[in-house]
This record gives structure tokens, C-alpha cells and sequence, in this order.
């Protein structure tokens, strides 16, 4: 089967972003997803081609449970909006919420803070995430105000880009702290356990080539694990769940109710939250889905062509199509 594009707009705009595209790829194993955001060039794009490749591929670990808690993802939305997305989620009682938006102030992130605690109720956990855009004065600055704001914070993710300032941060604040782009985007993700950086680390299987990699870095690291999206859709997800799954332990929700931020799936039954968890299982696309989320032709023919680059750089063609009769190899798989 040849590599399928969609598109879908977001719903709310995330990451700077309005719309999500990506290619699907199918091969023996199954679907796989390769969805570089397209900030990523060509070399740093091949983790993401070696990641759809294993689920096309290879499949992948056998899972050691069978639903994944969630968190439920809030974008740099107004008040009222964080809390309709708390209260829509699927029974989540973990919320990550957005800070640290451009051309937003500090009350901005209290109100959405705010309101997240209100629709969680007490017990529930906030934490945030700054993809590292604040200086070490502003977020010992910020990490105060915002704890504050939410009634507690269970963690922050990536609050400054730099090792050295997350190490400070996490001996002189008190609230614990998780690294993402210093794994996902670092060319030694271990710096960052070598420097005392991080209490969590934020893992993503396509930026790290796979959750076969995504396993290895876990088990180098030795640190608690949150198994985040890189924002795709159910074909993308199910390679999360099955990283998840098969993590020898699991002590937080993860980052994979990202679906609701997708204004459409590829899947007829997309993988989204029943009170607070996603099943561990792996859709598969639907015609009629693939149909709707078709992307078009300008859109098609970029991601042909970057498939053709990246595939061709990591030295990874696409997968043989799965059960072409008399394919070399058949039946030994
Ligand atoms: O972790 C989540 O709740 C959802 C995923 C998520 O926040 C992200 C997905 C993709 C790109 C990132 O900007 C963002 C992140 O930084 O973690
Ligand atoms: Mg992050």
C-alpha cells in the first residue's frame, strides 16, 4: 500500500501550530507514522523515519498492561476554555497545561491555572510545561507564582533550555522538574542525568527513532518516565501506548490524549481517554477517515518528497508491502 498524507487542522492552536500533517506508511507489521514537525530538517527528521519504520516493520514489544493513564493536554487557552477542555477530557484527573505563550502575561497563566484546579477538584495533578523558554531568573520567578496558582504543581516540564539552568532550578525550587527537549532534541540525552537536571524525563517515540530506542534511553536514564505525543494521530499514538506499555514500571500519567486536539482521525475509533486511561491497542486507519483527512496534492507532494530524502538519509527505504504473493522473504517474517 503506498504512503497515505493527511491533514487536519487543530483545534485550538498549539505549538504554534494550526494544522498537523503527516504520512502513514503500512507494512507488514502494520501502520506506522511519520510526522516530522516541519521546524525538524532532514537529519533530525530520520529518528522520526526509523520510528515509523519499526511499527511498519518490526511492531513492537509485547506490553506488561493494558491501559495508559492520561493526562489531558491544555493548550495557552482563556480560563473558561481550560476548564471546558479539563471537564470534556474523558475522566482525566492529571492536566498539563501550556505556559509560557508568547505575547501572554503571568496572570494569563494564574487565571488558566486557576481554572484547571477548579475543574480538577483538589485532587487532582497540574503540571506545566514551558518548552524551555524562560530564563533561570524568570522561572524561579515563575515556578513560585505558578505553584501557587494551581495549588500545587507536580512538576514542570522544560522550564529554561539549558542542563546547567534546569540543575540549578531543581536544588533551589521546590517544585520537581522534567526534561523534554533536553532529551528528545539533545545529542546525549544522559547530560541531563549526569548534571542531576531532571526528577522525570519526558520520552517521545518518533524524535527518539522508535520505541525500541525510546526503551533503551528509559532504562539509560533510570529516572521516572512520562511517555508524551509529538501530536499524531491514532496511527502515531498506538506507538506511545505500546512505549508505555512496556516500561518495566509507570509511576505518572502520560502525555497521549492528543487526539482531542486533532479536528479529525484517521481511525474510526480514535484513542481517547475512558476515565483517565487510552486502552492499549492499535487501530487501524478507515477508508472513510483516510478520505476526510486527505491532504492536498501541494501538501501530498512535500511529504512524498521529504519521505524520499529522510528515508534515503537514515538508509531506510520503506517496508516491502506487507503479503505481496511470492515477495522474497514471505512466510519467514
Ligand atoms: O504532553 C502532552 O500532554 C501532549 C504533547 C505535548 O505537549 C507536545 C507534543 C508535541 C510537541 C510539543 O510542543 C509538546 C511538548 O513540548 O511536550
Ligand atoms: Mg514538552
Amino acid at each position: 500500500m503506498s504512503p497515505r498524507v493527511y491533514a487536519t487542522p487543530l483545534r485550538t492552536r498549539f505549538r504554534g501550530l494550526d494544522a498537523r500533517d503527516g504520512v502513514l506508511i503500512h507494512g507488514p507489521a502494520g501502520w506506522g507514522e511519520f510526522s516530522p514537525f516541519w521546524d525538524y530538517d532532514a537529519a533530525e527528521s530520520t529518528a522520526w523515519w526509523r520510528a515509523a519504520h519499526e511499527a511498519a516493520s518490526l511492531g513492537w514489544p509485547a506490553p506488561v498492561r493494558t491501559h495508559i493513564p492520561v493526562n489531558v493536554t491544555v493548550p495557552a487557552v482563556g480560563p473558561d476554555r481550560a476548564a471546558a477542555i479539563v471537564a470534556a477530557s474523558g475522566g482525566c484527573t492529571t492536566a498539563k497545561v501550556k505556559v509560557a505563550e508568547p505575547g501572554q502575561s503571568v496572570a494569563d497563566e494564574q487565571a488558566r491555572l486557576e481554572a484547571v484546579r477548579g475543574a480538577l477538584g483538589p485532587g487532582g495533578r497540574i503540571r506545566i510545561d514551558a518548552n524551555g523558554a524562560w530564563d533561570l531568573d524568570t522561572a524561579l520567578d515563575r515556578l513560585a507564582v505558578l505553584d501557587r496558582a494551581a495549588g500545587g504543581l507536580e512538576y514542570a516540564e522544560q522550564p529554561c533550555a539549558d542542563v546547567a539552568d534546569l540543575a540549578t532550578l531543581r536544588r533551589r525550587g521546590s517544585v520537581p522538574i522534567a526534561a523534554d527537549e533536553s532529551i528528545r532534541r539533545a545529542e546525549d540525552p544522559m547530560a541531563v542525568v549526569r548534571a542531576e537536571a531532571a526528577d522525570i524525563v519526558v520520552l517521545k517515540v518518533q524524535p527518539l527513532g522508535g520505541v525500541r530506542a525510546a526503551l533503551r534511553i528509559a532504562e539509560e536514564v533510570g529516572l521516572p518516565v512520562v511517555v508524551s505525543s509529538a501530536l499524531e494521530t491514532s496511527v502515531g499514538i498506538a506507538a506511545g501506548l505500546a512505549l508505555a506499555a512496556a516500561l518495566p514500571t509507570l509511576e505518572h500519567a502520560c502525555g497521549l490524549a492528543t487526539v482531542h486536539l486533532l479536528t479529525a482521525d484517521v481511525v474510526a475509533d480514535p484513542l481517547l481517554p475512558v476515565d483517565g486511561r487510552i486502552e492499549v491497542r492499535r487501530p487501524e486507519p478507515d477508508p472513510a477517515a483516510l478520505a476526510a483527512t486527505m491532504a492536498d496534492d501541494a501538501v501530498t507532494a512535500r511529504w512524498l518528497d521529504r519521505l524520499q530524502t529522510v528515508a534515503a538519509l537514515a538508509g531506510l527505504p520503506l517496508p516491502e508491502p506487507a503479503g505481496v504473493a511470492g515477495a522474497p522473504g514471505e512466510g519467514t517474517r
